[in-house]
């Protein structure tokens, strides 16, 4: 029952902001026209139709919220003045009781608060919408920090899910618009991601991957986690001490040197996204803090690891050729990689595509190179590949989105930085790798166990071959004889003929002129 009165409040919510104006413009089914005529009387549709949105989905309270927030980095699908308003999107959510937290962390662990920590801060450090904080001390003395999972959340969000694919389902019967929006689908990813959030063992796993590739950097932290009490809704990790990216005088005041913190966030990414292939996606000044430590002054630290990206060789590949052939404008390379790739219909004209690239990539070059964002390229990138059929895969729309995170929060550090010629040795280095003697090498070294098992075996399979090769080689030869016997009569006919038929003409000319004199 809770179900069919939710899912009428979320109806009247959609229509009460007008956002039945917004998603369908042409209704096909009367009950629906009637329904919006009804709930229409005095409704009031002046605000722009993003922050009409916004503010239903922020009614319609913390699930919708997340979806909002989510939708927000597909720039690649919505107008921009939807998706910059529901970038205001914030979880304005109040922490829960500490009571409940402890309640859970006492229920995951089987035992007393007490038996599990020597000290635990009841007050939470941070509350969002799907996990709140707190701060602890080990047994063993070491401070960590306490990660819990909202209670509930699992059968609250399974309700919202099904009530918003039960909405996709209408909107995209509703009208011809509904269906080209694809809600459906849409509503399925949000579905996973949600999912996936939701799981702090899968969040630890992803820490702990990001710590290991990036322990050779040295400019960026990665909180150790405390496996033994990790659970799939409370995660156990190294306290981190920092100061918010976002407090930039403090950063100052303390000397720290901004240029470098904006070319350091440049590098770190980049190493993610190329020779990692497995990024933090979630890349927003919350997440993002920089020790003011003597030993690690400096240094990024880098928090939630609840959406990490990853990239395959040829999706890296695709990136840094793209980004090479765009920067030395070569549109017809750019076209071309699209359809070698396999990214749009092989029966794409190079030329259309090439032609339309250059609109989307030219304007850029009218500012100086500093100034141009690769994360905007990208998105206009993806924004023209799509009227050619292309399925922007969800990795590289992270990537796009989080490289627009990395620019702004570069910018801000530094209004000057260079976010090309950072990256271009990047680029530079990986695609000589590709191609250079230590990739064969360890190409080579990869397949090595596949080869030691193929060895041993190889002259039998060799002779093999080289018998039934033999058999095959007698009947083609026996063929190849019948067909030059065939041909070696034919010759010798047309010969005997055409001699015939000269001697002939010879004998009768000799007989004419006889005749004559
Ligand atoms: N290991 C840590 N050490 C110190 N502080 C931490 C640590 N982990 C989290 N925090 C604090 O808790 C805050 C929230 O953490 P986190 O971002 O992981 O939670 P969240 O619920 O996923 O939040 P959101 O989704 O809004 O980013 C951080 O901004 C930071 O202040």
């Amino acid at each position: 029952m809770s179900r069919v009165f939710r899912g009428i409040f979320i109806t009247w919510t959609v229509l009460r902001f007008g956002l039945d104006e917004l998603v369908l413009s042409s209704f096909e089914k009367p009950w629906i026209r009637m329904l919006t005529r009804i709930v229409s009387v005095g409704r009031n549709l002046k605000a722009p139709r993003g922050e009409r949105l916004r503010e239903a989905l922020e009614r319609l309270g913390p699930i919708f919220v997340k979806f909002g927030q989510v939708m927000s980095t597909r720039r690649d699908l919505l107008p921009t003045d939807i998706a910059n308003e529901l970038a205001k999107l914030q979880d304005r959510v109040p922490p829960f009781d500490s009571a409940v937290a402890i309640a859970i962390i006492e229920k995951a662990f089987g035992r007393p608060l007490a038996q599990i920590f020597a000290t635990f801060e009841s007050t939470p450090v941070a509350s969002a919408s799907i996990a709140q904080v707190h701060f602890a001390t080990l047994p063993n003395g070491r401070e960590v920090a306490v990660k819990v999972l909202r209670p509930n959340m699992l059968p609250a969000i399974e309700k919202d899910l099904a009530l918003m694919r039960m909405m996709a389902g209408w909107v995209e019967g509703a009208s011809a618009d509904g269906k080209r929006l694809k809600p459906r689908e849409v509503v399925g990813e949000f579905d996973k991601y949600l999912h996936d959030e939701l799981d702090l063992l899968r969040e630890a796993a992803n820490a702990a991957q990001l710590r290991r590739n990036m322990q050779g950097l040295d400019l960026v932290m990665i909180p150790e986690m405390v496996w033994d009490y990790c659970m799939p809704d409370v995660m156990v990790m190294q306290r981190m001490y920092g100061t918010p990216i976002g407090q930039i005088q403090r950063l100052l005041d303390a000397g720290v040197d901004m240029k470098k913190l904006a070319r350091d966030g440049v590098t770190i990414f980049f190493t993610q996204v190329f020779r990692d292939g497995f990024f933090h996606a979630d890349m927003h000044p919350g997440n993002i803090q920089v020790s003011l430590e003597p030993a690690t002054f400096g240094r990024y630290i880098s928090l939630d690891f609840g959406i990490v990206g990853t990239l395959t060789e040829s999706d890296k590949e695709y990136l840094a050729q793209n980004f090479s052939a765009f920067f030395q404008r070569d549109y017809k390379r750019v076209a071309e990689l699209h359809i070698e790739s396999g990214w749009v219909p092989p029966s794409t004209r190079v030329d259309e595509l090439e032609a339309a690239i250059r609109a989307c990539c030219e304007p850029y070059f009218d500012r100086p190179l500093k100034e141009i964002s690769l994360g905007m390229v990208l998105m206009r990138l993806f924004q023209t590949s799509r009227r050619f059929q292309v399925e922007i895969q969800p990795q590289l729309v992270l990537l796009q989105k989080t490289l627009l995170n990395i620019e702004g929060l570069g910018r801000e550090l530094d209004p000057d930085l260079d976010l090309w010629s950072t990256a271009k040795p990047f680029l530079e280095k990986w695609m000589l790798e590709q191609v250079g003697p230590e990739k064969l090498l360890a190409q080579l070294k990869a397949e090595a166990p596949a080869y030691a098992k193929l060895l041993p075996g190889l002259p039998r399979l060799l002779s093999q071959y080289l018998k039934d090769r033999h058999g095959s080689n007698n009947r083609e030869l026996l063929e190849l004889l019948v067909e030059q016997k065939r041909t070696n009569k034919l010759l010798q006919s047309l010969i005997y003929g055409g001699l015939g038929f000269v001697l002939g003409l010879i004998a009768m000319q000799m007989l004419l002129r006889v005749r004559v004199f």
